[in-house]
């Protein structure tokens, strides 16, 4: 069911696209006569969660800039069990969007590109970080007017270390080395940023592609060592310089934002120039088109812990890329599924039920009002190449919704194919059995506290242990039925 109007004023059209953290929809301000984008950012009741603080960080970094090529926040509001962002209306495609139909001429690129980067030099003026541009946080118009959104997790100078909610959505491909590496955010991380997405955008593939094993690509990153882009015009030089491993010889934004427009204005050769698609490493996010019958109770897994600290020594280095791997593959895999998995948010499951059969489970017994605790072993050497396969474990088929999910963790790391025989269809349909078995293979161990959740949910408190580095994050976990038994149909970050 669609909400029909937010807070009395936002009468809500159609919904727009869909993001890590919920729908977006076009509504109609009736009180200034206007339309506006309305993001919904899911919030337990009473509860200031990290996505509330994601909200309100992406509000207070964005709001003050008001640059035409910042998407401008104009409001946050609470409402039930949500909190809406309320924006400027971009009509239009995302960069990744536009790229999925062919590679972008340089001198577009450069176009689009000079555009966002003066909207990011603007926000590193107020000191003002990105930290995850990408081709989908950048809107353009049909006139190619270019807008950088998704302020959710910048961070201004003197921010408090983010410890949830922070990190990206999907993708690390377009992470610099240092990020990579899990050094402190600067500007020239939205530098390398900004080339890495130009480069994709003209080369058909970003500078790292992407790899179903999120840690392995995130060493590689570290590498710095950028395969020089075949066919990039009047880019080259630009990208040398914005993928410079370096970042102190890197451009600054401002410089990066001059050269762009020079390259625009004297090489005016607009669209795209072949029928090459960006694979879907780009496109990070399942956009959906616009729907008439949308469902805004549907939420996107939401991020996971982030590594903190000060410590940015590069004795840490290697540790501390693991655990940013370990907080992206978190933040992808949620129970240890692939990107982005979909939380059904109504506890019920398609229709034809899963792939494997059900027996039985020893939980029947146990209290659902007992929170209880599992843990497991090391992991498995599961193999990630397998893409598709269906796991031919059986489902537990009775007991309490808690010991469901304790019974599921306790199968994991190392049994990854009775975990994913535990997932409904649909919910094994949003990421495939090689993410999912790749995700649970850089997992040593993993430890949880079940207890009942409000509409028969469970909230799972789980701690992921990989080289001696543990991570810790609630989940409210949602059941669906199966026979007697359950399969885990959604999920969503609390705490
Ligand atoms: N201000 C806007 N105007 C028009 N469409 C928008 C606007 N903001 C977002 N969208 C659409 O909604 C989609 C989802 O946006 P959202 O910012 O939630 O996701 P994201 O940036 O891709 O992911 P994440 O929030 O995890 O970084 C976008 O891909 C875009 O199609």
């Amino acid at each position: 069911m669609s909400p029909e109007t937010i807070a009395g004023r936002y009468e809500v059209e159609r919904e727009v696209g869909r993001g890590g953290m919920g729908s977006v929809w076009l509504c109609r301000d009736v009180v200034l006569s206007r339309v506006v984008a309305a993001k919904q950012v899911g919030l337990m009741p009473g509860e200031a969660t990290p996505d509330l603080a994601r909200a309100m960080r992406e509000a207070r970094s964005s709001a003050p800039l008001n640059h035409p090529n910042v998407v401008s926040v104009y409001d946050v509001i609470e409402e039930g069990d949500h909190i809406w962002l309320v924006m400027e209306y971009v009509p239009g495609r995302t960069l990744a969007q536009i790229m999925a139909d062919g590679r972008l001429a340089p001198g577009r690129a450069a176009g689009l590109g000079a555009q966002v980067a003066d909207g990011l030099a603007a926000a590193h003026a107020r000191g003002t970080v990105h930290r995850d541009v990408k081709p989908s946080n950048i809107l353009v118009t049909d006139d190619d007017h270019a807008k950088i959104s998704d302020f959710g997790i910048s961070r201004t100078t003197g921010d408090a270390v983010l410890t949830h909610s922070g990190l990206v959505s999907g993708t690390p491909a377009y992470f610099s080395p240092q990020l990579a590496r899990g050094l402190e955010p600067t500007p020239a991380d939205d530098v390398w940023a900004l080339g890495a997405t130009l480069y994709a955008a003209v080369e058909g593939r970003p500078p790292f592609p992407e790899q179903a094993n999120h840690l392995a690509m995130l060493t590689e990153i570290t590498s710095g060592e950028v395969r020089a882009a075949e066919d990039p015009g009047a880019l080259a030089g630009p990208l040398q310089r914005m993928l410079d491993p370096d970042p102190d010889a890197r451009w600054s934004m401002s410089e990066v934002a001059q050269a762009l427009h020079r390259i625009h204005r004297d090489h005016d050769d607009s669209g795209t120039r072949a029928s090459v698609p960006v694979a879907a490493a780009t496109s990070v996010l399942p956009e959906s088109a616009p729907d008439p019958t949308p469902t805004p109770q549907e939420a996107y897994v939401a991020p996971a812990p982030v590594p903190s600290g000060p410590d940015s020594q590069d004795s840490q280095g290697s540790r501390r890329a693991l655990l940013v791997g370990l907080a992206v593959l978190l933040l992808v895999a949620a129970l240890g599924g692939g990107y982005l998995l979909l939380n059904d948010g109504n506890g019920s499951d398609t229709a034809g039920g899963p792939t494997a059969g059900s027996s039985g489970t020893t939980s029947a017994d146990r209290s659902p009002d007992t929170s209880t605790r599992t843990s497991t072993g090391t992991s498995s050497s599961l193999s990630q190449s397998d893409e598709t396969s269906s796991a031919p474990s059986p489902a537990p088929a009775s007991g309490s919704r808690t010991a469901f999910v304790e019974d599921y963790y306790g199968v994991l790391p190392d049994d990854t194919e009775a975990g994913w025989s535990m997932l409904s269809r649909d919910y094994q349909s949003r990421t495939s059995y090689g993410d999912y078995a790749g995700f649970w293979d850089t997992i040593d161990e993993v430890s949880v506290d079940v207890a009942p959740a409000p509409g028969g949910a469970v909230d799972a408190t789980i701690t992921y242990t990989t080289d001696g580095s543990s991570q810790t994050e609630t989940r409210r976990i949602e059941l669906a039925r199966d026979g007697d038994g359950y399969l885990i149909s959604g999920d969503q970050v609390v705490g």
